[in-house]
């Protein structure tokens, strides 16, 4: 007989979910997933339904680790929000099946994890790429993920600044209030990203925020938004100056905009850099361009579920 799903929320998932124990973790998969040992690890593309009526989009995000005995799928909706809107624009639910019955074990929150883990990935390719003596941080958005970068980028990097822009000044304020560490609010992106070492541009922009012509030589950018191919955050002279790295190379050719349109090669996946196959070229500006993946859900997920075994 099968058991009934532990079923967690988003305050539990939270709460069991460290960063402390999703870096190695992450770092294991990707470098795994960057072999294709397809005995190993399955992770189709995220399959995309369009909700075109109200300006989102559903994904499915399934994922088969074999050796780690992890089956599971994200679940995930994400929608162009109005200025003002109170509905968080990315929802999710992870799925975690026993891969030889088939049944569901556990379901869960997903937005906590996909706060945590991309964020996560974007301080594992920060820890990579950006340079040597990185003082200033800078963020871009004040939404969810600019959230979790702030927390992981200031719990494992020690910045001598951090500096917020945020289309809208009200908002980054909030986020500044709820802060414990000082941080400047800036009115500009140009003025925010001007001499910066590190960019996290985490916002629903469909346009370029981020131009080349401001970028510091060097810098390293962590690039969580526009992940749909015909949206941008980034312009063409970045994505053609910088050393592009991408989380996987199959998924940011079908949904990177900034790929795609601005006709950028990707150098290398994360994995292929963690694996060793490639090298991190960390004295030229470096863009990682972050999609998301059902593996990175996967092992959130798993860790997240041993977690509250140990507790029960
Ligand atoms: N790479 C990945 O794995 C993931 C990427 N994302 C993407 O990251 C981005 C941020 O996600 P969340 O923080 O969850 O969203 P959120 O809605 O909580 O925050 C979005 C931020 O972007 C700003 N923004 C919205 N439209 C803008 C525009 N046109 N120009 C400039 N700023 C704009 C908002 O004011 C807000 O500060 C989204 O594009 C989302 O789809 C989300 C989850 C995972
Ligand atoms: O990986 C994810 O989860 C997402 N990626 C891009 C869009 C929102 C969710």
């Amino acid at each position: 007989m099968c058991e009934s799903p532990v079923v967690l929320n988003k305050h539990e998932v939270e709460r069991l979910l460290c960063y402390d124990d999703l870096i190695p973790r992450l770092e294991s998969v990707m470098g795994k997933f960057s072999k294709r040992d397809s005995s190993e690890i399955i992770q189709p593309v995220r399959s995309v339904v369009p909700i075109q009526h109200h300006n989102g989009f559903l994904g499915v995000m399934p994922a088969y680790l074999a050796a780690e005995g992890i089956l599971s799928t994200k679940m995930v909706t994400f929608y162009q929000r109005a200025e003002g809107s109170s509905l968080p624009s990315t929802q999710a639910t992870v799925l975690l099946f026993h891969p030889e019955h088939g049944n569901v074990t556990a379901i869960m929150d997903g937005e906590a994890i996909t706060a945590k883990r991309t964020a996560a990935v974007s301080a594992i390719s920060a820890k990579l790429f950006s340079p040597a003596l990185s003082e200033v941080l800078c963020i871009l958005g004040s939404g969810q993920q600019a959230r979790s970068h702030y927390d992981v980028f200031t719990k494992l990097f020690k910045f001598k600044e951090v500096r917020l822009w945020s289309r809208r000044k009200e908002m980054a304020q909030r986020f500044v209030n709820d802060l414990q560490g000082p941080v400047t609010v800036c009115g500009s992106v140009k003025e925010a990203v001007m001499g910066a070492d590190v960019i996290v541009t985490a916002t629903g922009a469909s346009q370029p925020i981020l131009f080349g012509e401001w970028v510091k030589a060097g810098a390293h950018i962590a690039a969580v938004g526009a992940c749909r191919p015909d949206w941008r955050e980034l312009d063409d002279v970045l994505m053609r100056q910088a050393v592009v790295y991408v989380d996987s190379r199959e998924g940011a050719t079908a949904e990177s905009g900034d790929i795609i349109l601005s006709g950028a090669e990707a150098f290398a996946e994360l994995g292929e850099v963690i694996n060793g196959s490639f090298p991190a070229q960390r004295e030229k500006i470096t863009v990682f361009k972050s999609l998301g993946m059902g593996i990175q859900d996967a092992v959130s997920a798993k860790l997240v579920l041993e977690k509250w075994k140990s507790e029960h």
